[in-house]
């Protein structure tokens, strides 16, 4: 699989509080050609995200987007999806593969000891972040800037997302800075524009 260069987390919270419907906002993103996306869905109940997921997966029916499950390995497997992101407070990278075989994992990292632990693991790919500052992960780490994401490809030859704060005008500078791919939540909600046009956007961009 070649990695597609942009990431969309479709963050649960945020499209709530912007009123945006999850199913309408997919379907922009499948019809722009979107070919890697998150669920995201942190205070939703097991039913909530199972829901979520099947309307995910119905507005990229016929695509060739991969689509990952945030946290929830157990949740993958039950919505019949291959994909799971983890983080440091999550299962790690090898559980994920027990409970989900043939799985495409993710797993987060924030320094240099965790990238490198990260490349000599299970994880398919490896996030760095936050690059920039966010506002819609609050308990995010300390930010590593583009230098961050330097080092992190220097440590490993896994596919490299970076997350946290990328926007249309900073992600270029992120892939310049050596990663495969960005991921991003807030960055496709700009004033005026709609979601699916943003992302559009992102992957003329970041194509090159
Ligand atoms: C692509 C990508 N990178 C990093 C994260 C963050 O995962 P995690 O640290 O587990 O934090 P939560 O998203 O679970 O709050 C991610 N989700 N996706
Ligand atoms: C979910 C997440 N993980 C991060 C990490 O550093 O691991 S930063 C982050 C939030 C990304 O949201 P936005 O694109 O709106 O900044
Ligand atoms: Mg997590």
């Amino acid at each position: 699989m070649k990695f597609p260069k942009l990431y969309v987390i479709l963050d649960v919270e945020t499209l709530e509080r912007r009123g945006l419907r999850l199913s309408c906002v997919a379907g922009e993103l499948a019809r722009a050609g979107v070919e890697l996306v998150q669920l995201r869905d942190k205070q939703g109940s097991p039913q909530d995200v199972l829901r979520r997921a099947a309307e995910v997966e119905r507005e990229f029916a016929g695509t060739q987007c991969r689509l990952v499950m945030n946290d929830r390995a157990d949740l993958a497997v039950l919505a019949g999806w291959t994909g799971v992101h983890v983080g440091h407070k999550d299962m790690p990278p090898v559980a994920v593969r027990e409970v989900l075989s043939g799985a495409f994992v993710g797993v987060s990292t924030h320094d240099g000891e965790q990238v490198r632990a990260a490349d000599a693991g299970e994880a398919d790919y490896v996030a760095i972040g936050p690059v920039f500052a966010t506002s819609t992960k609050l308990d995010a780490e300390p930010v590593v800037g583009l230098d961050g994401v330097r080092k992190a490809r220097a440590l490993t030859s896994k596919p490299l997302v970076a997350i946290g704060g990328i926007t249309l005008e900073n992600a270029r500078s992120v892939i310049d800075a050596g990663a495969d791919s960005v991921a991003v939540i807030s960055a496709l909600f700009v004033p005026g524009e709609r979601p699916g046009k943003v992302a559009e956007e992102l992957i003329a961009r970041l194509s090159s």
